[in-house]
């Protein structure tokens, strides 16, 4: 695995990001672990995140897109962070755009979105924590066609989940990438991540043991992508 990719993990579990116990999650499935990206709260956590993911989107994407969509709530934060990062490392003005979970009805920033406006033409990066079975895909991307004539390049997660898609085969990824025609990455896969950590010590502790590593496959019997 490259380095970058072991530095990423490490840096999730140093900043609590990376949780383990039993979580509910938006599709409502029960997991036996969540990446928390609200847990990215200082400064220099914040402005390592944004580097991180600039440069995944770089390496995958190039630099010729206008705007960083992040959907509500956590994409907000990790758009903005991006956008930040991309302009101190590769001088491109990115503009950031989110959605609003409410819309809203007054000021002159009304309606379903803050940030950038989306303009016709615009080439859009789309930008999340994680993609876990594509409901928020689903509600997202038709939202960011609906503003305007713009084309989304792809998706950027920070953490593949490798789980099934609503379609209950495919990887969600997989399945985003089927159903609107871009492509989908990540900066690790959970499969690195156990890799890099079941039955290691870091920081003078197991993080995945043996128990852990069970819950987390008879998980993946269920919801792994087939
Ligand atoms: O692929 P899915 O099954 O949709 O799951 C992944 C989504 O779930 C979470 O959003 P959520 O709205 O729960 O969180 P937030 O409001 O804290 O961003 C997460 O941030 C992803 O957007
Ligand atoms: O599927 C989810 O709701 C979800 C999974 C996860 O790991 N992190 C998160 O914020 N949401």
């Amino acid at each position: 695995m490259e380095q970058y990719k072991q530095e990423f993990i490490e840096f999730m579990v140093d900043s609590e990001v990376l949780k383990f116990g039993e979580f509910t999650l938006k599709s409502g499935r029960k997991s036996p672990f969540f990446m928390n990206a609200g847990g990215y709260v200082t400064g220099s956590q914040l402005k390592k995140l944004g580097e991180y993911y600039a440069h995944a989107i770089h390496d995958k994407y190039g630099d010729d897109f206008d705007v960083l969509f992040g959907p509500a709530y956590k994409g907000i934060p990790l758009s903005v962070v991006t956008a930040i990062a991309f302009s101190e490392l590769y001088g491109k003005e990115i503009r950031y755009c989110s959605d609003r979970k409410e819309e809203k009805d007054h000021g002159a920033d009304k309606g379903s979105f803050l940030g950038s406006k989306l303009k016709d033409g615009d080439r859009v990066v789309m930008i999340e924590d994680v993609t876990t079975s594509g409901k928020s895909m689903e509600e997202t991307v038709p939202k960011v066609k609906g503003a305007a004539d713009v084309e989304i390049v792809g998706l950027m997660v920070s953490l593949d989940r490798m789980e099934v898609g609503k379609g209950g085969v495919k990887c969600a990824l997989d399945e985003v990438h089927d159903l609107y025609g871009f492509e989908t990455n990540a900066i690790v896969t959970m499969k690195e991540v156990i890799e890099h950590l079941y039955n290691k010590e870091y920081k003078g502790k197991v993080i995945i043991d043996d128990t852990l590593k069970a819950a987390i496959d008879a998980y993946y019997e269920q919801y792994g992508a087939k």
